[in-house]
């Protein structure tokens, strides 16, 4: 299944950032374009005991977020120096991707831009036209669909470009989501394989044998009303397996991991939630990870977390999974492993430098016959390079929708479906 499918409905669509310059097909693929810079496009993380109030207010911006509730989560920063270990992560991996770069002889200069601190995207996006760049191609550090993981990331260059009265000046497009990409999947692959050999072996320090064994697959819990916005419609009468795009795309990464590893099969595995926050009234994704660690207690001996929503091992999986989930477990008498996430393993930087690839091709190079090849190990890729109109749509809370790149509703006087808003 691609974007694809729901593009011919003429309603909303108009013109990408990308003009004519760049092609795009009805299934959304864009055709190689000579890119002259690139944007790793993060979330962003304070550095210091005194960034952590002002970074947790540009993240809950707009969404009167009670003080009360900035401070609990504040503590999982104040415990850890007041310093996300987003950013550095963000450091090593700029510095990896561009070393395979070079190693490639792929001339792009990458800059890094993030949501909510220093360096803001905005900020690098005026940076990168001032020296002389006029093409971007922007790749995320979240891989699925989503508004989180997805759209907010192209609202995120959307409004810098309007903000900064860059638009028709600065085209910037986005890495395909790479959820199903070789590159993500094979860390996993094998952080799956030696997590499942130290689970026994704990086990059996503690004199377990033949102990019985889970698999949990870790991602964010988003708003119901965000999961049932994720991806294009679907044709009437069809739905994604567990509801939405963002649990179908999970569920269907969880299975190439489980397909990968020897004998993982045997072991029972499901998809978890972790790190909802928000409203108690408001219905997220469930079960939660504690929840269902509860649940399952009597009838396991070890669990094997396997973050597959996380790019890096940042804050919601140091305190989310390696504090709160693996002291839950402590308390049921669970032995657990937490598999860690692509980081910079080579694979994954090699993977995203392929997703690069397949997007550029340089001035002076002939376009290319056909499309470029697209590497994908998972049952719904490889998604598109440009999202259907909607997709993850979000309506804000003044009732305004907002600029957009990468997408087929891409204009901010494109015309909302009805179907999406109602
Ligand atoms: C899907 C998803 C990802 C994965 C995709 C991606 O990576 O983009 C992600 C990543 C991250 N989320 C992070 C931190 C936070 N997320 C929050 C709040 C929220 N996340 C949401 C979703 C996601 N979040 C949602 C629906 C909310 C509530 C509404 C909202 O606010 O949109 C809040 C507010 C406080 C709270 O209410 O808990 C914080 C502090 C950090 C930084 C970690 C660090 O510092 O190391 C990272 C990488
Ligand atoms: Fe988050």
């Amino acid at each position: 299944m691609s974007c694809g499918e729901t593009f011919d409905d003429a309603c909303c669509t108009s013109g990408t950032t990308a003009g004519d310059a760049a092609p795009v097909t009805r299934e959304g693929m864009m055709a190689p374009v000579a890119y002259d810079a690139l944007l790793l496009a993060s979330f962003g993380g304070p550095e210091g005991q005194e960034d952590v109030i002002p970074f947790l207010r540009n993240v809950t911006r707009g969404r009167g977020i009670p003080d009360e509730r900035l401070e609990e989560v504040a503590t999982h920063y104040r415990a850890n120096g007041g310093i996300s270990p987003i950013n550095q992560q963000n450091r090593e991996l700029k510095a990896a991707v561009e070393a395979e770069l070079a190693e490639r002889g792929l001339d792009l200069p990458v800059y890094w831009g993030n949501r909510n601190w220093e360096p803001y995207t905005p900020d690098v996006l005026e940076t990168m036209y001032a020296d002389g760049h006029r093409r971007v191609l922007a790749f995320s550090t979240s891989a699925y669909a989503g508004y989180s993981s997805c759209r907010q990331y192209r609202e995120d260059y959307g409004m810098a470009l309007r903000d900064r009265g860059l638009e028709g000046k600065l085209e910037v497009d986005k890495v395909r989501q790479y959820f199903d990409h070789p590159g993500f999947i094979s860390p996993f692959i094998q952080g799956v394989e030696e997590g499942l050999e130290a689970l026994k072996g704990k086990l059996a320090d503690k004199g377990v044998a033949n102990p019985r064994l889970r698999i949990l697959f870790c991602t964010h819990s988003i708003p119901m009303s965000d999961a049932e916005a994720a991806g294009p419609r679907l044709p009437e009468g069809e739905s994604y397996e567990g509801g939405n795009a963002y649990t179908a795309q999970h569920l269907a990464v969880a299975r190439t991991v489980i397909a990968g590893v020897p004998g993982a099969a045997d072991v029972p595995h499901e998809l978890v939630y972790q790190s909802r926050s928000g409203a108690p009234h408001v219905p997220w994704l469930e079960p939660d990870v504690n929840d269902r660690l509860a649940e399952i207690a009597d009838e396991t001996d070890g669990v094997l977390m396997v973050p597959i929503g996380f790019v890096s091992d940042h804050m919601e999986v140091t305190w989310d999974l390696d504090t709160e989930a693996t002291q839950t477990c402590g308390e049921l008498g669970l032995e657990s492993v937490r598999v860690p996430t692509p980081g910079t393993h080579p694979d994954f930087v090699a993977g995203l430098v392929d997703l690069i690839q397949e997007r550029y091709r340089a001035e002076d190079e002939p376009t290319a016959e056909g499309e470029p090849t697209r590497a994908s190990v998972v049952e719904m890729g490889p998604w598109a390079d440009v999202c259907a109109r909607n997709c993850c749509e979000k309506v804000m809370r003044d009732g305004t929708r907002r600029p957009t790149v990468a997408a087929f509703d891409a204009a901010i006087d494109a015309p909302v479906c009805q179907e999406r808003t109602a």
